[in-house]
């Protein structure tokens, strides 16, 4: 069985202003930077401590995935920095206020724009494009791994795994719309032969969020909006 581990970047600086950030390059915050070294932990002491990472190139998640592997014990693991991971392009969003672009949108329309897997903001990409970019690495890279029984952290952002893991556990489009991952949670998806997910979903591995997963067999899915 392979395992792979998705985990969405620390809080970033516009994270914590809550501003469409898209392939701004911002920072960590402190409070980002702790989790990133919380999840490292937390993988060393349930023994899935990566064999290989695979992150963005953005600062927010090479840096989580630096914090996460050295605390996980594997500081001189191989990771690759790759475009393929980077976060969705939001085009004119980026650097906006979310309230204001609610305010002007209204929900149904910040929902699809945000959400849905072809709405593209002027300038931007869509979930689709983020697939298309993604896919090929996912395929010529993480599953061979993945296939040679490793295990492998893969450090994205909100859509860049959003697209992964409608991939991974096939989503239906409104399980999609649905889908929000947390920042810092790592989340374990055990796979087949056929590298299909064992539970759809996968699973996160925190001390608070785990329990309320398996109580709940729809939460993965949904678990931890922003
Ligand atoms: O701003 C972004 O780049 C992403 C992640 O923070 O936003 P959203 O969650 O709306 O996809």
């Amino acid at each position: 069985m392979s395992r792979l581990i998705l985990l969405r970047h620390g809080e970033s600086a516009w994270n914590a202003r809550n501003l469409f950030t898209g392939r701004v390059d911002v920072a960590l915050t402190p409070h980002g930077e702790r989790q990133s070294r919380d999840a490292g932990e937390l993988l060393r002491a349930l023994g899935l401590a990566p064999d290989a990472a695979h992150c963005s190139r953005l600062r927010r998640a090479w840096h989580t995935c630096a914090l996460t592997m050295d605390a996980a014990g594997r500081g001189a693991a191989p990771v690759a920095a790759v475009r393929a991971l980077e976060e969705r392009d939001y085009g004119s969003l980026q650097g906006r206020d979310r309230e204001a672009v609610l305010r002007e949108l209204g929900e149904a329309e910040f929902r699809r724009i945000r959400r849905s897997a072809d709405a593209r903001p002027p300038g931007g990409e869509s979930l689709a494009d983020v697939s298309a970019r993604l896919l090929p690495y996912w395929h010529t890279r993480i599953a061979p791994q993945l296939t040679a029984g490793a295990t492998v952290l893969v450090v994205g952002h909100s859509n860049s795994l959003r697209a992964l893991a409608a991939h991974l556990d096939a989503l239906s489009p409104t399980e999609l719309l649905g889908l929000e991952l947390p920042s810092g949670i790592p989340l374990l998806h055990e796979l087949d032969p056929a590298l299909r997910p064992r539970r759809r979903g996968g699973r996160y591995l925190h001390p608070a969020a785990a329990p309320a997963a398996e109580a709940d067999p729809e939460r993965p899915l949904r678990a931890g909006a922003e």
